[in-house]
């Protein structure tokens, strides 16, 4: 059986924080079942959730008021944008007492319910919330399981659907399959609805690879659209081998190249299906390109500070800056987010974007990430993780990486591996012919270590403010059970920080007497406990989408009308069409092991391909040798430290029926405000605008082209816990 997928709300929650943090908005999580474990303890029973024990219900309360003050606070600092409000909400009552402290602070609120009937969803969300849950660590599963039962009944008995038309909210139904948006306004609220409707939880690698090293990248040269170098297109041939031979079910995987003549040329020998986006094409370098950095500095000496100095933010003339490029690769990401496995061979640029989103780099250190030439990155999303492994061809190129220069020091105009005229003679010397190519002409290939990193800590810090609460003993009318060891003080995870701002301090490591059983492990007794075979399915939402042609164009009429339905009373239900087009069944069979398989993806818009090559000249060795290969390591630190402590691991049980969150937004008035909008978003809610309002007049007036965006207003949201 095959049904639509979950998407429990707590990673509906951490996803978009993490989306909403990619595209430069500030945003945090405030968890409440975090505060309650800190203030309360990890392992309270379901009683404790019941609405007729006070002691319990005061204990919830009290935690709830402590993370909407630490909220209030954190946007009173200016220090952020959007916070999600991760909590409970499941009564009116709790619900208005959000509204009004809300309301008192000039944040916006919006809420996000996910209602459920089906059961197999709910089971399915059970094992999530289970698997990934403190309040069930150590726990026996099927004690877990029935405990976590126990709760949502109890949650169940007081929960109370919204059903204020005055007041802005999302309804997922069954998990996506329906959406109801109601009075959604302005960008955060728009790209909010954008990203739940193309979340998807299938578990996938994604791969990325540069092209193979180019002629301008031997000589040093920025941007243009040449050929590979010999050394470039010896990679190219080694490609297939290293695929069939490291990558499972590598024939499936679909590469998405650019437009751009090096990327196309590397994926020549792959047999696989192939799509060409122009939206991938190398950040564009306008008066710089064809230049080496050299020649930059030399021909535009402020600009070329002015890169060193903000290089996410700085904008080539003519050109394109990092920040307009992750807002063009929105759609592409957002396909990407729905697909099975892709290996995207693309540019140094559009890979530390892609590879940031999914490994959660703030965007300081995004245009510094180490992407470097034949050397094939895997990356494993999961609920709160990223996974990566690198393959490296043994195939010299130069290094294209700049590093940040030191403030105070000279500018450093070279790349790594200056292109000398030794390494050009012999990037650039003939291909070899005449004989059969031999075992040692084939390149080796050095795998690295598995790294996995993090996110979810990063994004669901407990307050600092808890710290001195936790550390002292638990109030006398906590439960028994609570103990001062189940509150362990965490070490204080920085929020992600905008631009200008430093960047944050590594997390510091988790005690080493925190052992943690691997999530698979626990999803495996889980799954073992529950017997039966259960269904998760996915979003598909085929009015967005797109293709590469679709990029920045209009959505046609045609897929606009299927999925929407209007009523009249300014609601507005988005409907999945097609059918449980991307699903995702779990099973669990008698041996207790998961097995996750996918079922078929929504169909992709008409694309250009790539004329396939009849050459399959692989020459790939199959040697797999564990060296440890993270370039990024340095950068890093932060998202891939484990959890700081016992109490701050992010995700609380929740309800699986009914779960609703809270965004808001600052309604005081902004006096500038340029949205830049791909309008793939009108699909969700409204014709996004590029306007600017006039500070006078108060009218909005229309932006031709919008300079950097900024954010809109603040924004919270919340969810149950
Ligand atoms: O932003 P920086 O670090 O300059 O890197 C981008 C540059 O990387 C290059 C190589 O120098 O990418 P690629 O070869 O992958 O297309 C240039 O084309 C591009 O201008």
């Amino acid at each position: 059986m095959v049904r639509r997928k979950s998407v429990a709300p707590q990673l509906a929650c951490f996803g978009f924080c993490r989306y909403l943090q990619w595209l430069g908005i500030e945003t945090k999580v405030f968890n409440v079942g975090n505060y309650r474990r800190k203030l309360f303890g990890t392992h309270q029973p379901h009683s404790f959730f019941d609405p007729t024990n006070p002691e319990g219900e005061r204990s919830r309360n009290e935690a709830t008021n402590a993370a909407l003050k630490d909220m209030i606070h954190w946007f009173r600092k200016d220090e952020g944008t959007v916070a999600l409000f991760d909590a409970t909400n499941s009564t009116k009552a709790k619900r208005e007492l959000l509204l009004q402290e809300c309301e008192r602070n000039g944040v916006q609120v919006m809420f996000i319910e996910s209602v459920c009937e089906d059961e197999a969803i709910q089971l399915a969300n059970a094992i999530e919330t289970q698997t990934h849950s403190p309040d069930y660590e150590q726990m026996e599963p099927e004690l877990a399981l029935q405990d976590f039962k126990a709760r949502t009944r109890l949650f169940k008995e007081k929960y109370e659907t919204i059903v204020d038309r005055d007041q802005a909210y999302i309804k997922l139904i069954d998990a996506g399959s329906d959406v109801i948006v109601n009075r959604i306004k302005g960008y955060v609220q728009s790209r909010v609805v954008y990203y739940l409707m193309n979340l998807r939880i299938a578990p996938r690698n994604i791969y990325f690879s540069r092209h193979g090293e180019s002629l301008f990248n031997v000589m040093g040269l920025l941007g243009g659209d040449s050929e590979l170098s010999a050394r470039g297109k010896q990679y190219a041939r080694a490609l297939p081998e290293l695929l069939s031979t490291h990558i499972p079910n590598a024939d499936q995987l679909t590469i998405w190249t650019s437009t751009k003549k090096r990327t196309i040329a590397t994926a020549k020998h792959l047999p696989n299906k192939k799509l060409a986006w122009q939206a991938l094409d190398e950040l564009e370098a306008g008066k710089a390109d064809a230049l080496t950095y050299e020649q930059v500095e030399e021909q535009f000496p402020e600009d070329f500070a002015k890169r060193d100095n903000d290089k996410y933010n700085y904008r080539y003339q003519d050109g394109e800056s990092y920040r307009d490029v992750v807002q063009r690769l929105e759609p592409v990401l957002m396909d990407l987010e729905r697909q099975e496995n892709v290996l995207i061979i693309g540019h140094q640029a559009i890979l530390r974007c892609l590879y940031a989103y999914f490994m959660n780099h703030s965007f300081e250190r995004l245009p510094y990430l180490k992407i470097p030439l034949h050397t094939v990155i895997q990356l494993t999303p999961r609920a709160y993780t990223c996974e990566e492994r690198r393959f490296k061809v043994d195939i010299e190129a130069v290094d294209t990486h700049r590093p940040k220069p030191k403030a105070g020091s000279p500018a450093v105009t070279k790349a790594a591996a200056p292109a000398d005229p030794e390494v050009q003679a012999l990037a650039t010397a003939p291909e070899p012919t005449g004989r059969p190519l031999t075992e040692a002409d084939k390149p080796k290939i050095i795998l690295s270590n598995m790294k996995t990193t993090t996110f979810r800590d990063a994004l669901h810090p407990d307050a600092a403010s808890l710290e001195s609460r936790a550390a002292s003993p638990a109030p006398a009318s906590a439960p028994a059970q609570v103990t001062a060891t189940a509150v362990a003080p965490a070490a204080p995870v920085p929020a992600p920080v905008p631009a200008p701002v430093p960047a944050p301090a590594p997390v510091s490591q988790a005690p080493a007497s925190i052992a943690k059983p691997p999530v698979e492990e626990k999803a495996k007794q889980i799954a073992a406990a529950l017997k039966q075979a259960t269904v998760v399915g996915s979003i598909a939402n085929p009015a967005i989408a797109l293709g590469p042609n679709d990029v920045n164009t209009p959505i046609p009429e045609s897929a606009l009308s299927a999925p929407l339905q209007s009523s009249n009373n300014g609601e507005t239900t988005l409907k999945s069409a097609g059918g449980p087009a991307a699903g995702l069944s779990v099973n669990s069979n008698s041996t207790g092991s998961l097995s996750w398989k996918s079922a078929s993806t929504p169909p992709m818009s008409p694309v250009p391909s790539i004329p396939e090559s009849m050459s399959a000249a692989a020459q790939a060795a199959a040697e797999a040798d564990d060296a440890a290969l993270s370039d990024n390591q340095d950068l890093d630190q932060c998202c891939s430290s484990p959890i700081p402590g016992t109490g701050s691991k992010g995700v609380s049980a929740s309800s699986s029926l009914e779960q609703i969150a809270v965004v808001a937004v600052d309604s005081k008035p902004k006096k500038e405000v340029a949205v830049a909008v791909p309008a793939v978003a009108a699909v969700a809610v409204e014709t996004p605008k590029q306007v600017t309002v006039d500070n006078k007049s108060k009218k909005e007036v229309a932006v031709p082209v919008p300079a950097i965006r900024q954010p809109v207003g603040q924004v919270a949201t919340a969810a149950f816990v």
